[in-house]
């Protein structure tokens, strides 16, 4: 598979503070890449220079061998699934929003024959999400999987090359999660998705994963915390009953994910 995604020494400083350093990656086109790591390792910093929000303070991001612009996002394929869902409008709404937003970027309003496709393009979306008989509820009126299915019938109704994910299902109950867990594989797989899915859950990344990064510091300097960030300490490609290393289930600090794998 050819690379879609490719970090060529990438540093990331906030004056005197080095959040990573020395990222090298290649990220093939239709792989699930879950990325792990302590709580402050760069993880969110990572996902947004993929999404061109944040630009490497040296080294350089490439989508598709093209260097990344500032902001590139859905005309370049790149959709961060944010969980920001509109209180005041229904589900279907929500999602037609999005579409309106892309096709008319002043006014979010379209009309006549492009306002009845925006609104079949959104039941479609949210159809393949389950949420085909919720269309004229609101969010307060849904369940957190319901409002999660919301929040990513959204980011695929901009036909992302690219989904990026923090931590989506984090808050989740566990029945709920396995839901979620089946509906993104499947998603991703029908629609040939990139997925980089940043999760705090070791069991989740290697179960969703077919390669899973763990950002974290090689070198640290009591004194001085700041002067070193983070970098890819592993690099895991998995078939997806790979076991996490016990090593790495340290490192991350999780509980034992190996039950819930089996
Ligand atoms: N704009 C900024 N200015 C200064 N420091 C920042 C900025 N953005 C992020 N940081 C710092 O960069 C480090 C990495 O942040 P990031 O959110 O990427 O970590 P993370 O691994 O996603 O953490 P978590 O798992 O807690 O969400 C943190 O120490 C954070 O305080």
């Amino acid at each position: 598979m050819s690379a879609l995604i490719e970090l060529r020494n990438i540093w990331v400083e906030y004056g005197d503070k080095i959040v990573l350093e020395r990222v090298s990656l290649q990220l093939a086109e239709g792989s699930f890449v879950a990325v792990v790591g302590p709580s402050g390792a760069g993880k969110s910093t990572f996902l947004r220079l993929i999404l061109g929000q944040e630009p490497p303070t040296r080294g350089q991001v490439l989508l598709g061998d093209m260097p990344m612009r500032a902001e590139c996002g859905p005309d370049r394929g790149v959709v961060f699934q944010r969980y920001s869902v509109f209180p005041h409008l229904t589900t279907l709404r929500n999602v037609m929003f999005g579409i309106e937003c892309g096709q008319a970027p002043f006014t979010a309003r379209l009309f006549g024959a492009q306002r009845r496709a925006a609104r079949d393009k959104a039941a479609e979306m949210l159809a393949a999400v389950g949420l085909e008989h919720s269309l004229d509820v609101y969010p307060a009126q849904m369940s957190g999987g319901m409002q999660q299915r919301l929040a990513i019938a959204q980011a695929l109704v901009k036909h992302p090359r690219i989904l990026l994910l923090d931590e989506p299902f984090g808050a989740l109950d566990p029945g709920t999660r396995l839901d979620m867990h089946a509906l993104i594989t499947r998603l991703w797989q029908e629609h040939g998705l990139t997925i980089l899915m940043v999760t705090h859950d070791i069991g989740e990344a290697f179960k969703l994963g077919t390669r899973v990064l763990a950002f974290d510091k090689r070198r640290h300097d009591p004194h001085a915390p700041h002067r070193f960030g983070a970098t890819v300490t592993y690099d895991l490609s998995l078939d997806r009953k790979t076991l996490p290393p016990p090593a790495l289930v340290e490192a991350v600090g999780d509980t034992d994910p190996r039950k819930e794998i089996a």
